[in-house]
């Protein structure tokens, strides 16, 4: 270890873990996204809150950038470190640290993983309700940092909703506890709620305490085939009036054809233009004939041209993974991600206009459609043509960005539904977030991280 300034960590934790190997450096450097090449000077792996005040301490009086990082399945390089920065990888604290019956609360420290989290609530008969495709290896201080939504927004809400407690080192090393696990508590600001969704540009989530609730009612999943696009929110309609909704996602056929590709299997004979999953609560013959009775309601507006309706536990796995494998599928292409939202009640005149929109501007590449519709959410994946070379396709994508961007301040809606802003869409910020919000914002940063050292960058220059 050369730099002297890492030796200066040491003698501040000697216990500290430290990597420097090439392969760490490059592991540790990226996530999801792919379009930066990743340079930290250093990955430390604390195992104590000590250990990060003691990193957060050290970097302040050395001026080095800091990089929190939990699983790094991010999609917009908020967990990037490409400019000589310490990465603070919390893998090591990924520890359940109690559960509390009467609370109803899991306190867990910010690596483990959110499926990690899902398990330990089922084994005290309860459930944390968020719930997405990366649940395996992302981590719970990711999904704190980003508000991250998933597929069951539609019924439990965001993240945010499921936070009672936080602990944040800031970024001048102080140790905040905020609300400790309080349901009420009117007592000035609430500071938890500025950590999340903050992408580590604060300081670093070193515990959270979350709320768990009971586990689901007994569901059913259904497919359904849609002839076109402008009745998909009318399909939506028909089933919230009906049905306790635990989720509501759309994709195209582009989509599906790239799942089916990985080895899923085909849900119908036919192929249609479009596909809604559903997941909806059963367990009683009123719900059974509600679920019917929407069904055959699209069915005889000419809605829906055909549907199935999961029989067990594995054909429902089997459903899903047509929606939940999209991501994973397009991966290999290296696709330029928009994930945006407006207010559902926005959403039919903004996907007309967006559908205008993208069919004109990507005449010649690949654009896959899918998201989380009954939220307002929907994301874009456009294909990388082979023969185009990354830059140009990026440059070519973000033009039609602005537009999108444009178009979304219109709507009243945002450029990043769950992703995060990170490095990826924070020349769009302006779209979404007035100046006067984005002065406080810095102001607001300012106080926590004095040195602009947490992730800077990230959310805005
Ligand atoms: O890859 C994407 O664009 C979305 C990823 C994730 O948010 C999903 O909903 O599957
Ligand atoms: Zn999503």
């Amino acid at each position: 270890m050369t730099d002297p300034r890492l030796e200066g960590l040491r003698r501040d934790a000697p216990d500290l873990r430290l990597k420097t190997d090439a392969a760490d450096l490059e592991h540790y450097g990226r996530d999801w996204t792919r379009r930066w090449t990743p340079a930290p000077l250093a990955i430390a792996l604390p195992a104590s809150i000590e250990e990060v005040q003691a990193i957060v301490r050290w970097a302040n009086v050395h001026r080095v950038a800091l990089v929190p990082s939990g699983g790094r399945t991010g999609l917009s390089g908020g967990a990037v470190a490409a400019q000589g920065e310490l990465v603070i990888s919390l893998e090591r604290m990924n520890r359940v640290l109690a559960f509390d019956p009467a609370d109803r609360t899991l306190t867990v420290q910010p690596g483990i993983a959110l499926e990690a989290v899902h398990n330990a609530a089922r084994e005290h008969g309860l459930t944390y309700p968020v719930d997405f495709a990366a649940r395996g290896s992302c981590s719970i201080g990711g999904n704190i940092a980003t508000n991250a939504g998933g597929i069951r927004v539609i019924r439990y809400g965001n993240t945010r909703e499921w936070i009672t407690g936080l602990k944040l080192v800031t970024g001048s090393g102080e140790l905040l506890d905020l609300n400790r696990g309080l349901v009420k508590n009117s007592s000035g600001y609430d500071l938890r709620h500025l950590a999340i969704g903050s992408e580590g540009t604060l300081g670093v989530v070193v515990e959270a305490t979350l709320r768990l609730t009971d586990p689901p009612p007994p569901t059913n999943v259904m497919l359904l085939a849609l002839p076109s696009f402008d009745v998909l929110m009318k399909v939506f309609t028909a089933f919230r009036e009906r049905l306790q909704l635990e989720a509501f996602e759309f994709f195209t056929d582009h989509a599906l054809r790239h799942v089916l590709a990985h080895g899923a299997q085909a849900p119908f004979e036919q192929t249609h233009p479009y596909y809604v999953v559903t997941e909806f609560a059963i367990g009683d013959e009123a719900r059974e004939a509600a679920a019917m009775a929407a069904f055959e309601d699209c069915m005889e507006h000419g809605w829906v041209s055909d549907g199935v309706i999961s029989q067990s536990d594995a054909q429902a796995a089997q459903l899903w993974r047509l929606r939940e494998g999209i991501s994973e599928s397009l991966a290999p292409r290296k696709p330029y991600k928009n994930d945006v939202s407006v207010r559902i009640s926005a959403m039919p005149a903004f996907l007309e206009e967006t559908q205008a929109l993208l069919g004109g501007a990507y005449p010649h590449f690949e654009v896959v459609w899918f998201g989380h519709i009954g939220d307002g959410n929907l994301h874009i994946n456009v294909l990388k043509p082979e023969d185009v070379s990354d830059a140009d396709f990026v440059a070519q994508c973000e033009q039609v960005t602005k537009l999108l961007a444009a178009s979304l301040q219109r709507h009243g809606g945002s450029i990043s539904a769950e992703h995060g802003i990170g490095l990826v869409k924070k020349a769009y910020l302006g779209s979404t977030r007035s100046a006067a919000e984005i002065a406080v914002m810095r102001g607001i940063k300012q106080v926590l991280d004095p040195n602009g050292l947490m992730n800077p960058g990230k959310l805005f220059d």
